[in-house]
């Protein structure tokens, strides 16, 4: 199959679980959630996403019509050596294109597989980080992994409904936007009164980091 694919870079996983952790990012461009279009946001599934993933137009970005061809380009972006490679598939949302093709392509160049996924198609076999975001609007169909990463506040998806599924964590993550720092506070509070979730600093984001 051919990967569309909005860009590759290297940076430090800025969220959740993994932060501080170098990786290759590979942000797959579209999602069944928004189109990715200003004039549709407000009427989308998702209506506050950081992130431009339409199009293959970014750095590294690009069609590639193999598996080989997609780890290729991951691989080229890695400046560290064999051991400890990690590779985050995002986007947009990932498992509208990632297979079995890539994860076994990516899996014979060393790296370790992490997703960001807004949970609303199962995950293929094979991932070695799952993170599931999900969204007030989209039923959530993956209800294991190793992190939900619920941003918050969400009318509609209070963190109460997700708590009893199979995650080794849970994190909530300021919405950003206009009202960034009062949500941040919103979530600290929330997660000192339910210390079963941990707050997710977008921390690239203060750093400058892409
Ligand atoms: C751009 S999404 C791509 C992956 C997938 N579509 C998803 O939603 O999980 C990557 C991560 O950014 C989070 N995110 C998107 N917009 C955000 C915002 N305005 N504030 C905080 N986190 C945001 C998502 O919830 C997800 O955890
Ligand atoms: N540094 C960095 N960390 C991230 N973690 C999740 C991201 C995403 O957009 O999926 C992201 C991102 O865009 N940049
Ligand atoms: S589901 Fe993810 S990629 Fe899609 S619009 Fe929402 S945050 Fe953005
Ligand atoms: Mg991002």
């Amino acid at each position: 199959m051919t990967y569309s694919v909005k860009e590759i870079f290297l940076t430090l996983q800025g969220e959740g679980g993994q932060a501080g952790k170098a990786a290759v990012f590979c942000r797959f461009s579209g999602c069944n959630l928004w189109t990715g279009r200003e004039q549709d946001r407000a009427k989308a599934v998702c209506t506050f996403c950081d992130t431009d993933f339409v199009g293959t137009d970014g750095e590294n970005g690009g069609k590639f019509a193999t598996a080989e061809a997609l780890a290729a380009a991951v691989e080229a972006q890695w400046t560290g050596g064999p051991d400890d490679r990690l590779v985050v598939c995002t986007g947009g949302e990932p498992f509208l294109q990632l297979d079995e093709a890539a994860i076994k392509a990516l899996h014979a160049r060393g790296f370790q597989i992490a997703v960001e996924s807004n949970g609303t198609l199962a995950a293929p076999a094979g991932i070695d980080w799952i993170c599931i975001s999900p969204k007030a609007d989209a039923p959530v169909v993956q209800t294991s992994g190793q992190e939900l990463k619920l941003v918050f506040p969400q009318d509609k998806a209070m963190p109460e409904r997700f708590a009893g599924l199979d995650f080794e964590r849970f994190y909530l993550q300021p919405m950003d936007g206009p009202d960034r720092d009062r949500n941040t506070q919103l979530a600290v509070a929330y997660c000192l009164s339910h210390p079963q979730w941990r707050l997710s600093v977008q921390t690239h984001k203060y750093l400058g980091l892409p």
